[in-house]
């Protein structure tokens, strides 16, 4: 109604006006999508007590019900079903003979309806429509949607989808030859090998090609470096696994090692690197670590969240020249610790994973960070590095960049990951992931799988341990790990040279270096996040392998997502994993089975009761777009695919119980008051009639 009345005072001059209230409809609309996953869950919970209270009052009705039906049907004719009277040029239609037409032509069909105020449809148009209608069945029945004149690249797709992978085996077994794809290689690479460089200090050239083994600088390192190195701020968009971290991270030293007097502890906080997570500060804290081992007095250190803020402050008061820091732990000493000063003289400053800052809500603190580093008027040379440029993104550069140089590339991702789609309904969806991950570790491969929820992992993490092998090494990663267990996981998995899983969150999805990586598994999400995900595998032109795991209803409309002109995965190909075979070869444990387990282990059950209830929240905040192509699974469905066999409402009140054992206590007082008001009131109303009824039940609202 709002939007309607906006659209009526709507003034041509100015445009603006219009857009922010559609944003701000877009914004509600949204916020109610997330909402609409409690509500979904708070009507089953309703259902799931009213039928659990009265089981035989149910049977009662249902056999009541049954009873009147059969006396209904004795005693009088069933009433007709509404059916609308069909206009009178239909039946006019439906007259005219096919020869009839034929002879008469569509025009003269056209012009005898038109007498009628009825168009009828020429007989070439009907014909190419029941040529499309065909079309979209077969489509739909081999899962090739075909080109259609609005999706050119969706033609690219479906011949891809048609080629399906024949040998199932073959697939996972087959070893990657992570060595020898030059081809891709020589996509990453530059001609310009380390050793030659002359614009870096010659310890930082022997300790790049002796100590860490590199021949050549990748096309992103090369194109920075001289633009870094003339002092230019710079914006750096490329592919994931291209080797950002060294194109910022180098320059950096070298900046710092050439300033004189020599830097020591005593010179101040020369540079800062702001990272979204504990795990990308890590990664970067250790490869700076690495390039200052020749340049001692240059002494770097971590501000990160999770960690106690004394030791942080001890440091910080012996000195430390770059600062590699997570926004909130940096703005946190800012404010408290008189000892962290930015204003004085900040050389450089990093933003990397720009847009993942923007995404996690850091923008603020970021901008309070930079007005703080420019606070005495000098502003630092800034490089700023996203793999993809969003809004945020642009909004951060905007803020941070001067006059920045541009180092980009076009795609998203690198073209050495083949991506794989294995679309099985989604309450096998368990048995599904299960037989694709056991022939992968079999091999010898390493997998990341990514969920949507941190309750899901834990879930995935605890059922794989009991299913899979001892002799397969499984980490689990999220926000909610104590910093400690995060970095001890992260560390032992990335550095890992043979098989192993992964199970994380988003939280690795960007920048991490999750060294050999050969699979990602993952479920659908914004395409964004696809690529994000996706690109933990291939790195520095290596061959990866993605695999999405969809419900088969899903495949075609987020593929189409995923693949469209406007989205980071356009030009994907896709091939789909036979998903039948595949269970029947791999997944030795049937559903029942499945459930029987989790139903017996009082652990993995809550765990897999709080993973159904965050999952269906995770999947109400689709919004636009992805919530179009994925509507919200059916939940019974989405509940066996956490192997729980009973109703929805049932579980979601069971994880609200384990969550809030208080409130959950007085919900239950409070609904068996209300029941004990509504038996009550429902008595008194063949008694004492209307107006009693209403007091009555204006008494018990107000209980
Ligand atoms: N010149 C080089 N020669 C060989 N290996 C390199 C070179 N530069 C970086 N690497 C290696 O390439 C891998 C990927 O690098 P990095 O993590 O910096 O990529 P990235 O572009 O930051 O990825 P993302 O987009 O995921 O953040 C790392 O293992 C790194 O050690």
């Amino acid at each position: 109604m709002s939007l309607l009345l906006n659209i009526v005072d709507f003034d041509p001059k100015k445009p603006k006006k219009l857009t922010k209230v559609k944003d701000k409809d877009k914004v509600n609309r949204d916020h109610q999508n997330s909402k609409n996953g409690d509500e979904q869950l708070r009507k089953a919970e309703k259902k799931a007590s009213k039928s659990k209270e009265k089981p035989e009052k149910a049977a009662q009705n249902n056999a009541k019900r049954k009873l009147s039906a059969a006396s209904a049907a004795t005693e009088s004719p069933a009433p007709k079903k509404f059916r609308p009277e069909a206009p009178k040029g239909t039946a006019i239609r439906k007259k005219l003979s096919k020869t009839d037409e034929a002879a008469a032509g569509p025009a003269s069909v056209a012009a005898r309806a038109g007498n009628l105020e009825f168009k009828s449809v020429p007989a070439e148009q009907r014909e190419k429509r029941q040529q499309l209608q065909t079309q979209q069945r077969h489509r739909q029945k081999t899962l090739t949607p075909a080109a259609g004149p609005e999706e050119p690249d969706w033609a690219s797709v479906a011949d891809c989808l048609q080629q399906e992978v024949k040998d199932v085996e073959k697939l996972f077994q087959e070893q990657l030859d992570m060595e020898t794809r030059t081809a891709e290689m020589q996509n990453v690479f530059s001609g310009l090998a380390i050793k030659d460089c002359k614009d870096i200090h010659p310890y930082l050239v022997s300790l790049l090609t002796e100590k860490l083994g590199l021949e050549y600088f990748t096309k992103v390192q090369a194109e920075t470096l001289p633009l870094v190195l003339a002092g230019k701020d710079v914006l750096i968009k490329t592919q994931t696994g291209s080797g950002k971290s060294l194109a910022l991270l180098l320059p950096l030293v070298q900046q710092l090692q050439a300033v004189q007097p020599p830097l020591s502890r005593s010179s101040g906080t020369q540079a800062l690197v702001l990272c979204p997570t504990h795990e990308l500060a890590e990664q970067s804290h250790s490869l700076l670590q690495q390039l200052l081992r020749p340049f001692v007095r240059i002494v770097s250190g971590q501000l990160v969240g999770g960690v106690k803020r004394k030791s942080q402050k001890a440091s910080l008061r012996r000195g430390l020249n770059i600062l590699v820091a997570t926004p909130r732990r940096l703005l946190d000493h800012l404010e408290r610790s008189s000892r962290l000063h930015l204003g004085s003289g900040i050389r450089m400053l990093i933003i990397d994973e720009a847009d993942r800052l923007a995404e996690l809500g850091f923008e603020r603190d970021v901008r309070r960070i930079v007005e703080a580093v420019c606070a005495c008027g000098r502003r630092p040379q800034t490089l700023l590095c996203s793999a993809t440029l969003t809004d945020g993104t642009e909004r951060l550069a905007g803020l941070a960049l001067s006059q920045p140089s541009c180092v980009s590339e076009e795609a998203a991702l690198p073209a050495s990951v083949q991506h794989f789609v294995l679309a099985a309904p989604t309450r096998m969806r368990l048995r599904a992931l299960l037989s694709a991950l056991r022939p992968a570790l079999a091999a010898g491969h390493k997998a990341a799988l990514f969920l949507p929820t941190q309750a899901s992992v834990d879930f995935h993490h605890g059922l794989l341990s009991a299913l899979l092998s001892d002799s397969v090494p499984l980490c689990r990663l999220h926000g909610n790990l104590a910093h400690a267990d995060r970095i001890r996981a992260f560390r032992e998995f990335a550095s890992r040279g043979g098989s192993g899983l992964l199970v994380t969150t988003d939280v690795s999805a960007r920048g991490l270096d999750l060294s050999r990586l050969s699979w990602v598994i993952q479920g659908p999400g914004e395409p964004q996040l696809y690529c994000h995900r996706a690109g933990r595998t291939a790195r520095l032109g290596r061959p990866g392998r993605c695999l999405l795991l969809l419900d088969s209803a899903e495949v075609a409309p987020y593929l189409r997502l995923l693949t469209a002109p406007d989205s980071p995965g356009r030009g994907l190909r896709f091939a789909p994993v036979p998903a039948g075979r595949l269970m029947a070869r791999c997944c030795p444990e049937n559903f029942g089975q499945l459930t029987q387990l989790v139903a017996d282990t009082e652990q993995l059950r809550a765990l897999a009761e709080d993973a159904f209830v965050s999952t269906v929240r995770a999947r109400a905040t689709f919004a636009g777009d992805l919530r179009a192509a994925l509507p919200m699974p059916h939940l019974g469905h989405l509940a066996s695919s956490f192997c729980l066999a009973d109703p929805p409402g049932v579980i979601a009140a069971n994880a609200r119980r384990r969550r809030h054992p208080e409130a959950a206590e007085a919900a239950a007082a409070s609904a068996k008051t209300e029941r004990r008001t509504s038996k009550v009131s429902a008595g008194r109303r063949v008694r004492t009639g209307g107006a009693a009824v209403d007091r009555l039940s204006e008494f018990a609202s107000g209980i």
